[in-house]
């Protein structure tokens, strides 16, 4: 299997701080990899370099083959950041109605991209009047609507119930089990076990790169030892 992203010596600095240093890591394409690590260990900033919305300091990023940030790559990458970025102002299936004219694509995809993250029935409902977890779910649909083939989602489960989330990880592995690559991240350890990768993060540092099941069991407490550097 190839390999979707490529990431060598990743150096990034933000504000002159060191946020990233020395990274090295790949994700496999097909794969569900997950990026985790705790708050401030600089997942955001990963994915922005990967998405190419950040300038690094050394070290290169390359996506596809292509170096992070080419014009090419806008078409292959979908990308949802923390803040849900939909208008307030339109229904549901007009934010999705437009988000889908952007990226030129058939306008029927609407319909499955809403049944993919369950708000079907909110279609005609305006953004304004939804709650958090919902609003973050248009927000994921807009990144899933030209069905491109590297999603890249900043804890695209934050705020949701456990039905919601356990629907939208088989959403994520039905994409990946069609050829979509998923660079996941979260802050929840227990979503660990969802994900086929993970690249664990520390202050700026890659820590692991492993399976769940190399984890073991209590992946809270086998997290929490890798954080602190405890051996198991
Ligand atoms: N715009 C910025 N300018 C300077 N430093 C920043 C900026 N944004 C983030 N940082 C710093 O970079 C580090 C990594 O932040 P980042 O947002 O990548 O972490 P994260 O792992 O995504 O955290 P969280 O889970 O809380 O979102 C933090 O120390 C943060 O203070």
């Amino acid at each position: 299997m190839g390999m979707m992203i490529e990431i060598s010596e990743l150096v990034v600095d933000r504000d002159g701080t060191r946020v990233l240093d020395d990274v090295t890591a790949v994700v496999r394409k097909g794969s569900v990899t997950g990026l985790l690590g705790p708050s401030g260990s600089g997942k955001t900033t990963l994915l922005r370099a990967i998405v190419g919305v950040q300038r690094i300091t050394g070290g290169s990023v390359r996506v596809a083959g292509l170096p992070a940030g080419h014009p090419e790559l806008r078409a292959l990458i979908g990308y949802q950041t923390q803040a849900p970025s939909v208008y307030a102002d339109l229904t549901v299936a007009e934010n999705l109605r437009y988000f889908a004219s952007i990226a030129r694509c058939d306008r029927r995809r609407v319909a499955a991209v809403l049944e993919d993250v369950r708000m079907s029935e909110l279609a005609g409902q305006l953004v304004s009047r939804l709650s958090g977890g919902q609003r973050a779910r248009v927000s994921l649909a807009t990144a899933m609507i030209a069905r491109p083939p590297l999603l890249v989602l900043d804890e695209p489960t934050v705020g949701l119930d456990p039905l919601l989330r356990r629907d939208l990880w088989r959403t994520f592995h039905r994409l990946a089990a069609e050829g979509t690559t998923l660079l996941v991240s979260s802050h929840v350890m227990d979503e660990a076990r969802r994900c086929t990768d993970l690249l664990l993060l520390r202050e700026g540092g890659l820590l692991a790169a492993c399976t769940p099941a190399e984890l073991g069991d209590d992946l809270e407490d086998a997290f929490c030892r890798l954080v602190e550097g405890v051996p198991a």
